[in-house]
């Protein structure tokens, strides 16, 4: 089967093609293409498929998701599905242009968060419109050298975003955050952020389903919101350890830009 990899700001993903849904991707072939030393390696997958060949059911918010052309399928690293992911987007929007399967740089891709309207820049950055972020209230992690509080925010998939007062780089996020099931039924990705100039923050992220990455797109989203004052409207220039993406925060919705890239194409020889 063909692949191709791509990134946006250093979160990478494994792209495969399967226009008319004859795939059927499960966990650990998931897991094994995003091996690092085994496998492909990557932070995650991004399916291609056309709406119309999607075995799931599309409701709820991914119901908007049904008048768009192309579908992400995006699983993460361990092979668990998420409803989102904000980088993966825009290379996938990348990828759809590259490979000729839309001939237009402005479009609608679909996710199970819904609909996300996309626009390929001229000068290699993809925007994407995120839609509505939602500030749901105070939450907790520990984390390996500590407690941290933040906000939990949903960007169609969950978020806690904690300032801390410390350079990021010295958060400790080598083991997996734990987190109150309460506060997180379906577990979070733990950003931390710290705004080192106006209108600029650090960021780092440890994802649901794939451990530290160097971007989080949906992330980048949260750490914006949870700096800003609630219910104001602001853009941010966010620095994370693989690039930098900036976010426009204007009336309850986030538009996020920065670069997405692909790498390579070729056969896969493992078995999916
Ligand atoms: N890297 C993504 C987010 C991918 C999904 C996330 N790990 C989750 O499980 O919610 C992004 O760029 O947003």
């Amino acid at each position: 089967m063909r692949f191709a990899k791509g990134h946006g700001t250093e979160n990478d993903f494994v792209i495969l093609p399967d226009p008319d849904g004859a795939l059927e991707l499960t966990a650990s072939a998931v897991a094994a293409l995003c091996d690092r030393r085994a496998g492909l390696g990557a932070d995650g997958v991004l399916r291609v498929v056309r709406t119309k060949a999607l075995d799931e059911r599309l409701d709820g918010a991914a119901a908007s998701s049904l008048g768009c052309e192309w579908f992400m399928d995006y699983r993460n690293a361990d092979g668990s599905v998420a409803e989102m992911c904000g980088n993966g987007v825009r290379v996938f929007a990348r990828y759809l242009l590259h490979a000729g399967l839309l001939a237009d740089g402005v479009f609608e891709v679909g996710t199970r968060a819904g609909a996300r309207r996309v626009t390929v820049e001229d000068d290699g950055d993809v925007t994407v419109d995120m839609g509505p972020v939602r500030v749901l209230g105070p939450g907790g992690a520990l984390l390996a050298d500590g407690a941290v509080r933040g906000e939990r925010i949903s960007v169609g998939n969950p978020h806690l975003a904690c300032r801390v007062e410390r350079p990021v780089a010295e958060v400790d996020l080598d083991r997996a955050p734990v987190l109150d099931p309460e506060e997180f039924p379906a577990g979070a990705n733990v950003e931390v952020f710290r705004e080192v100039e106006p209108g600029v923050l650090e960021m780092r992220v440890y994802e649901r389903g794939a451990a530290e990455t160097r971007s989080c797109g949906t992330g980048i989203v949260a750490a914006a919101a949870a700096a800003t004052a609630p219910g104001a409207d602001a853009e941010w220039t966010v620095r994370v350890p693989g690039g930098v993406c900036t976010v426009l925060l204007a009336a309850g919705a986030a538009r996020l830009r920065g670069p997405a890239v692909i790498v390579a194409e070729g056969e896969l020889l493992l078995p999916v």
